[in-house]
């Protein structure tokens, strides 16, 4: 076995991402604070539309953000010029796209597929080890396009790793697989993470890789909502002190509500101001 020597945590400090349209700029993200560890597995979870793949593709170095920073380890890489990040890309941090076939060539083996994404001896020598370590052996001659859902996706993940990676992004690796799939899926994604003490990001709507993962970070209109341990939900408190309700409660205190806030003794006590109040 070996191990990825390098590894890297991700911090990520008030990102803002816009996409320019006709109508006027899309706001993708609005001020995102958050920082994972080197050798971490985290889920991104959170309604569709609310930025969690723009986020992935920010910290996967594909584009620069509008504003804000994105350190990997040490390396603040949010004004990388295009060839810095190209550098990036091929080396330290890998993207694994949503649908499976996106990553692979349909009408090669597996085995064709880790050799053909290995560019170097030593990544080529690592093809070989990632079919054994991962499991993937038994499946090394098979046409990609024969393969199951599951298949495929669990050879898309190898791929993602024959450049020894730090960071590991995942789009959406179960959307479409029937729920014996999306275990193995997600044991694969376990096993790389304690194989190679790779940092995996995980972009999800599936709620069962949710609850099987040691933390979740829900993103809700372009910032972080909320994070999970081991299944339970905890609201965040931004940089600047903002505070998302959790959706359940959100009728409590509506938009516009006038709340009076008060500290007690382990936290802080909210109260609706009702009309009235102050006669
Ligand atoms: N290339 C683009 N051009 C314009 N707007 C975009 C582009 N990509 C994403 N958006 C918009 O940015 C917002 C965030 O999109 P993003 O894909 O990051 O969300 P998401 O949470 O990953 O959604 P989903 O789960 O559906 O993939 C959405 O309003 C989306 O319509």
């Amino acid at each position: 076995m070996s191990s990825t020597t390098h590894q890297l945590g991700i911090r990520v400090s008030g990102l803002v991402h816009l996409y320019p349209i006709p109508e006027g700029d899309v706001v993708a993200l609005r001020g995102v604070d958050l920082e994972i560890a080197a050798g971490e597995v985290v889920a991104l979870l959170g309604p569709s539309g609310m930025g969690k793949s723009t986020l992935l593709r920010l910290i996967a170095g594909l584009f620069n953000p509008s504003a804000g920073r994105i350190f990997l380890g040490e390396k603040d890489i949010s004004q990388y010029k295009s060839r810095e990040l190209a550098r990036l890309r091929g080396r330290e941090v890998s993207l694994v796209l949503q649908g499976a076939t996106n990553n692979l060539i349909g009408y090669g083996t597996v085995l064709e597929n880790l050799v053909f994404a290995a560019d170097t001896k030593a990544s080529r020598a690592r093809a070989q080890e990632l079919l054994e370590t991962l499991g993937l052996a038994p499946i090394a001659h098979r046409v990609v396009r024969t393969l199951s859902g599951g298949q495929q996706q669990m050879c898309a993940l190898a791929v993602g790793m024959v450049h020894d990676p730090s960071v590991l992004l995942v789009d959406e690796p179960t959307s479409q697989l029937d729920h014996v799939s999306r275990d193995l899926v997600v044991e694969l994604l376990m096993r790389i993470n304690a194989e190679y003490h790779t940092t995996v990001v995980i972009v999800t709507h599936d709620p069962h890789i949710a609850s099987a993962m040691p933390r979740t970070i829900t993103i809700r209109d372009g910032r972080v909502g909320a994070e999970g341990r081991f299944g339970e939900e905890f609201a965040v408190v931004g940089q600047d002190g903002t505070l998302q309700l959790p959706p359940h409660l959100r009728h409590v205190l509506p938009p516009d509500s006038l709340v009076k806030v008060t500290q007690i003794e382990r936290g802080l006590e909210l109260r609706l101001v009702e009309e009235g109040d102050h006669e």
